[in-house]
């Protein structure tokens, strides 16, 4: 959602605690779009430009000061506005994004307990005029997740933290999509990959 009358391009934005499955269905989406005659370009954050990258490397692997988090976080953001995320949906691309500023309210301000005025600050400077078309919030229990991860992966910095912090998490992310309930809507990703898959189809169609 941008102002201005020449942008065509949606921007798409995929979001959970971690182990909640988002990844797993960003090439689902780039596919259904791309098969529907969308040009379609899939990023993330912190990352998604080269600079971005490096901050994400320090974000996910250094120790460093809550606020520093967040304004790292929302360095790498800039960034990505500016080089992936405008010129893209300014040339009528369709942009998804996994993870956004929601993720920072959610860890930043609903974890690690960051003024939420700080945030909102955050966001009005770095991106006053742009919002996503629509938010998917893939949403499950924190024991869910963590099995999933446990499975999968090596953890980093944010996936090492305790059940408490991602309990704040999901809680900030529900009440994000209490606040904002036009724009994110909550997928149960409890469900499996077709089920989840068959939902998100739903979704999508009444964007285009
Ligand atoms: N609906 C599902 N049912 C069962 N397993 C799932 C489901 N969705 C994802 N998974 C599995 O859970 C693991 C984590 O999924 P994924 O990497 O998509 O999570 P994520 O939310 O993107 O995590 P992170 O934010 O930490 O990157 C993967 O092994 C994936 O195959
Ligand atoms: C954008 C953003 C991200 N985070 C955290 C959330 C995740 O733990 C990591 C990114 O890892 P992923 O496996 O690629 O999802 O970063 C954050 O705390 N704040 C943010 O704004």
């Amino acid at each position: 959602m941008t102002q201005g009358s020449t942008v065509k391009g949606k921007f798409i934005t995929f979001e959970g605690i971690d182990g909640a499955g988002k990844s797993t269905h960003i090439g689902f989406v780039n596919d259904f779009l791309a098969s529907r005659g969308k040009t379609v370009v899939s990023s993330r954050e912190p990352g998604g430009t080269p600079l971005g990258e490096k901050l994400r490397e320090l974000l996910l692997h250094e120790k460093m000061h809550l606020e520093t988090e967040a304004l790292l976080m929302f360095a790498s953001r800039r960034e990505h506005v500016a080089q992936v995320i405008e010129p893209n949906l300014a040339q009528g691309n369709w942009v998804l994004s996994d993870r956004f500023t929601d993720a920072s309210f959610a860890y930043q301000s609903g974890g690690r307990g960051l003024d939420r005025a700080k945030m909102e600050a955050l966001e009005a400077w770095v991106h006053p005029h742009l919002q996503p078309d629509l938010t998917l919030l893939f949403d499950v229990p924190l024991e869910v997740a963590r099995e999933r991860l446990d499975a999968t992966r090596t953890l980093d910095k944010f996936e090492r933290e305790q059940a408490d912090f991602f309990q704040k998490c999901r809680n900030e992310y529900l009440r994000r999509a209490a606040q904002f309930p036009d724009r994110i809507v909550v997928v149960d990703s409890t469900r499996t990959i077709g089920e989840i898959q068959l939902r998100l189809a739903g979704v999508l169609e009444k964007l285009l």
